[in-house]
């Protein structure tokens, strides 16, 4: 049987209560498989995936708000499936990258936040509210006008948390917030990670990080190996790179 994608059908009623659905989910990049046999409901407010280099995580990551689509299986966020309803998925789940570069493209700091509301059809007035309240809340207000490239790259990461935050998404999807960060600003994404309403996933390196969420992925060779509560997911995390 095919599968049928596309507009063809109506897309289902969103429901927040089953959070986001992997089933039966793999992911090929041409011939070579990278995640394998991934069936996983993810409901938690704050749930970690760590792995090794090269594991599947941020592939996993993408899945998740329909960046990487899976070659088999179906990803579902509320009920949508990420391959038909990607428009709608996304306004549901942010994406942080790893480099925040590869995210800021306006010139000023102000433009770059309000870009994605503009794109929305989001009303100039309110735009500005909106975007004038995500830079206070997060001690960007002074930069409004300035270069975003200029910042410095804790400011670039906070930049970017900004602009995905100004969307009001449901849940966010953070692919290694901290790997480029020093030590200060690395604490200040983790106070910042904490104190979010939204439900979050971070994909990270930094197991402090983790320490207070509520369920830790453990990814190895494209497979979930571990799942669980982090002080027990990261014992068999440690356990596993030990024996490397
Ligand atoms: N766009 C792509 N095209 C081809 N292969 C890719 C692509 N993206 C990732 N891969 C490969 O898929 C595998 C998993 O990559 P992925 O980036 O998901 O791992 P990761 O666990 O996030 O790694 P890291 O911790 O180094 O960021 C790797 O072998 C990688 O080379």
């Amino acid at each position: 049987m095919r599968l049928r994608r596309g507009p063809a059908g109506p897309t289902p009623t969103p429901d927040p209560s089953r959070g986001i659905e992997l089933l039966g989910v793999g992911h090929a990049y041409g011939e070579r498989m990278v995640l394998a046999d991934l069936d996983l409901r993810l409901t938690e407010r704050r749930i970690g995936v760590v792995g090794a280099n090269g594991s599947g995580k941020s592939t996993l990551a993408r899945l998740l708000n329909g960046l990487v689509v899976p070659t088999s299986g179906r990803v579902l966020v509320d009920g949508l499936d990420t391959a038909t309803a990607a428009r709608e998925v996304r306004r549901r789940v942010g994406f942080v990258f790893q480099d925040p570069d590869a995210q800021i493209v306006h010139p000023t700091v102000a433009e770059d936040v309000g870009y994605g509301l503009e794109n929305q059809g989001v009303p100039a007035a309110e735009r500005a509210e909106r975007v004038a309240e995500v830079l206070a809340r997060y001690g960007l207000a002074d930069h409004a006008d300035h270069p975003a490239h200029l910042l410095s790259g804790g400011q670039k990461q906070l930049l970017a948390i900004a602009g995905v935050l100004v969307m009001r998404p449901a849940r966010i999807v953070f692919d290694e917030p901290t790997t480029l960060l020093d030590l200060v600003n690395t604490r200040r994404i983790g106070r910042l990670v904490d104190g979010l309403d939204q439900a979050v996933v971070v994909v990270t390196h930094d197991l402090e990080l983790l320490a207070g969420f509520d369920r830790v992925l453990v990814v190895d060779g494209g497979r979930v190996v571990a799942d669980d509560r982090p002080t027990p997911a990261l014992a068999a995390y440690r356990a596993l790179m030990a024996d490397r």
